[in-house]
């Protein structure tokens, strides 16, 4: 397939609400938007999630830049490739630094799908029209702030409620927002921050029927996981422990996990992810599409991937004015009462807002392909 640049643009946005998870705050983003483009006019956009910190995985905004700019271009200025699913093949040879690829990958695909007058879903294999969306609220300074938060998001219609849980915020405040919502579908999202030592703690929360909980246990691990899975009733979700296929086949066999969460990112990319998805598909493993706070072009990749059939639950994709006080795209993502009905202009499906672009733009670099 013809590509004649790849173009690097790094971008600072203000989130509109600090995010707080068990590790610290964000507010500040500071990111990669990555375009493909052809000499037909055609331009394909990816983003990289990485974070400023290595608080996530290992990958920065700054190894990011590394890997681009000393690696990956190379790659794809040595080889044809003819189908944007040979991407991760061709860039095998660069050892993990899956963020980087991903958002390399990502711009290729929307460059592919418009060269061919197509949505990236479809692209994709992604058949649903509309996708069930919930929302993931940080640690809030208190139960109150919690608890008035969890009603709004309800009242809008989100499919379902994820909370940010740490030691000393778990059990008790999922407690109450549990007695104040009894019937809403909840869930926990940990970041790693327990060890198997916090298994009675973490066994109280089988009481308050939640959907899942989310990567309690440590970012590389899937061998206490499994002992957790088998000692707990409420679902265990890998997050941070699932970086490739090979990693989701052996949590599935070591029973490690009931439910995925697929981020594109930390996966390599569309192709990883839609792996992922065909082997939980085959296993029976629900998955959903995580979030990385992004702006709207990666946004709508997840989207684009949610459309996926396997994708059975809600997911972190809420809509651009949850996060920006203004998106990078046109239209903005929104949701009405908790579903995204997916667009079908070709590619991702958002113009970019060329302006709002230019605005955000700290950095930018051409390469020649
Ligand atoms: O709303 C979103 O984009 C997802 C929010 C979220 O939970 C999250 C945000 C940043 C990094 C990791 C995570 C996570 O899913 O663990
Ligand atoms: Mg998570």
């Amino acid at each position: 397939m013809p590509i004649t640049s790849i173009t690097l643009r790094r971008l600072n946005m203000n989130l509109k609400n600090p995010f707080t998870t068990s590790f610290g705050t964000m507010q500040d983003k500071d990111f990669f938007i990555t375009e493909a483009a052809d000499d037909r006019g055609n331009r394909g956009f990816g983003e990289s999630v990485a974070f400023t910190s290595p608080w996530y995985t290992e990958e920065t905004v700054e190894t990011n830049k590394h890997m681009i700019n000393d690696f990956l271009i190379k790659l794809l200025q040595d080889n044809e490739i003819r189908h944007p699913s040979e991407v991760r093949e061709l860039f095998k040879p660069i050892k993990r630094n899956n963020m980087a690829k991903a958002a390399v990958e990502g711009a290729i695909w929307d460059l592919y799908a418009k060269q061919h007058g197509i949505t990236l879903a479809r692209a994709l294999g992604g058949t649903k029209q509309k996708i069930e969306v919930g929302i993931s609220l940080g640690i809030q300074p208190t139960v109150n702030d919690l608890l008035e938060k969890v009603g709004h998001h309800i009242k809008q219609g989100y499919k379902r409620i994820k909370i940010k849980i740490k030691p000393g915020w778990d059990y008790d405040v999922l407690k109450e927002v549990r007695n104040q919502f009894p019937n809403t579908p909840i869930m926990a999202d940990a970041n790693s921050a327990y060890t198997l030592d916090d298994i009675d703690q973490l066994r109280k929360l089988d009481e308050l029927n939640l959907m899942m909980i989310e990567q309690p246990l440590a970012h590389d691990d899937i061998v206490d996981h499994a002992k957790l899975q088998a000692a707990i009733q409420t679902p265990v979700c890998l997050d941070e422990s699932i970086h490739s296929a090979e990693d989701a086949r052996k949590a599935i066999e070591l029973k490690s996990c009931r439910i995925i969460n697929v981020k594109i990112g930390r996966v390599g990319g569309l192709a990883e992810a839609k792996e992922i998805h065909d082997l939980c598909r085959k296993n029976r493993i629900d998955v959903w599409c995580g979030g990385m706070l992004e702006a709207g072009v990666g946004r709508a990749h997840n989207i684009a991937l949610a459309t996926l059939p396997q994708f059975t639950l809600p997911g972190d994709t809420a809509g651009s004015s949850l996060y920006w006080k203004k998106d990078i795209i046109k239209p903005e993502v929104t949701v009405n009462d908790g579903v995204i009905t997916v667009s079908n202009k070709p590619g991702i499906g958002y113009d970019i807002d060329e302006q709002a672009l230019k605005a955000f733009t700290a950095e930018k670099e051409v390469f020649d392909i």
